[in-house]
């Protein structure tokens, strides 16, 4: 399956591309006016195959969730119990996430792809996968949370393409129940350390300009952090270009499960809006299994994390808003959706000089 997704990701549709270039030089506005938004919606037509794309809705997002063994090591203030207990609350509809997706009138998936403790699902929560009204807990775990990555691998290769091959499946239903753009999202705490080191290990960045701060861990912890993520990559010496060893090695079941669903996005050529930290570690190894799939991906925001920014320079990725998030959850994607929204709209609504009789210069 993870071949067969890679085998049908394939690159933009070039006159798709020129058609909405044109289209944009006869709006009603001075030529690259709309900035960013001109090439992004040039972007969503190349990877439509036509002009204008359809409108990114509706919208999901899909959060994945896991635990991590190097959770161990102190990496993070907060106990591993929080993971599952912030799936409640994702459930419940009592999170960030679910604040910006009802604004944003986006349905809530989370995904337990590997939580150590007991989730308890709230009562009634949504089966319907596009009801934004009620979130919805697909169980596929993977295994109890990673291997401590500092000891062992944190993940076997089959565990990890499992992971993968979950995420791709989320993407394939989602889009089936008629999604027209997905959001990434995770919880798992601890997770920043192995996005750090999956960055360090795809952009060749140094441990200490990978790592961050994560839920804002002091300076010893973050000291420590830093070895964690340097001992890691001594220990294992991940390959860039084998990204199910990459995430086999230092990273975390939702990593895998994201790299999947950005790669599921991008076979059915639908686009991925990315978050924070996490996502765009992810997303990185979706660029090592296949290059092309670069082109669904939109980066919803600069998250806070260090590490973040070096992985989208790597992508060659702008993000849309920068507002000093780090939350994750998929809060900073939702949050850019109306951008995505507002860029292709133009596309469909705005009058051109000659049909509004506006004079050119
Ligand atoms: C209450 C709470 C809600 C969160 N929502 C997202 N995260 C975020 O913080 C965690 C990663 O940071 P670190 O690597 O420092 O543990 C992840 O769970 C991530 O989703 C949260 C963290 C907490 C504590
Ligand atoms: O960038 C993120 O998504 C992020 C940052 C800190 C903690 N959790 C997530």
């Amino acid at each position: 399956m993870l071949e067969t997704t890679i085998a049908a990701i394939r690159p933009l549709d070039e006159p798709a591309m020129a058609a909405a270039r044109e289209l944009h030089g006869r709006l009603t506005k001075p030529a690259g006016s709309l900035g960013a938004l001109e090439e992004l919606s040039v972007r969503l037509a190349g990877l439509a195959g036509h002009c204008p794309p359809p409108l990114p809705a509706p919208a999901a997002v899909a959060i994945f969730a896991g635990d991590h063994g190097v959770h161990a090591q102190g990496v993070s203030p907060w106990p591993q119990e929080v993971t599952a207990q912030m799936i409640g609350n994702f459930l419940a509809g009592g999170a960030v996430v679910n604040a910006f997706a009802r604004q944003a009138g986006a349905a809530v998936t989370v995904v337990d792809v590997g939580v150590a403790t007991p989730v308890s699902a709230a009562p009634g929560d949504g089966t319907a996968p596009l009801d934004p009204a009620s979130p919805r807990l697909v169980n596929a775990t993977v295994r109890p949370g990673t291997r401590d990555l500092t000891v062992t691998a944190a993940l076997t290769r089959d565990e990890a393409r499992a992971a993968v091959e979950t995420g791709i499946r989320v993407a394939d239903d989602l889009v089936a129940a008629g999604a027209g753009i997905l959001l990434t999202g995770d919880m798992g705490i601890g997770n920043t350390t192995p996005a750090a080191a999956l960055i360090a290990a795809f952009t060749g960045a140094d441990a200490a300009a990978a790592t961050g701060r994560g839920t804002g861990v002091d300076d010893p912890t973050y000291a420590r952090k830093v070895d964690v993520v340097r001992a890691a990559l001594e220990r294992h010496r991940p390959d860039p270009a084998d990204p199910l060893g990459v995430l086999a090695a230092v990273g975390g079941l939702e990593h895998a499960a994201l790299a999947g669903l950005i790669l599921g996005a991008a076979a059915r050529r639908v686009p991925v809006l990315l978050d924070g930290v996490i996502a765009v570690s992810a997303a990185l190894a979706a660029a090592a299994f296949a290059p092309d799939a670069v082109g669904a991906m939109v980066a919803g925001h600069r998250s806070a994390e260090p590490g973040a920014t070096l992985a989208l320079r790597r992508l060659g990725l702008d993000p849309l808003i920068d507002l000093g998030l780090r939350l994750g959850e998929g809060t900073g994607a939702l949050l850019a959706l109306p951008v995505v929204s507002g860029a292709v709209r133009v596309l469909h609504e705005v009058a051109t000089f000659d049909s509004a009789g506006v004079a050119e210069k």
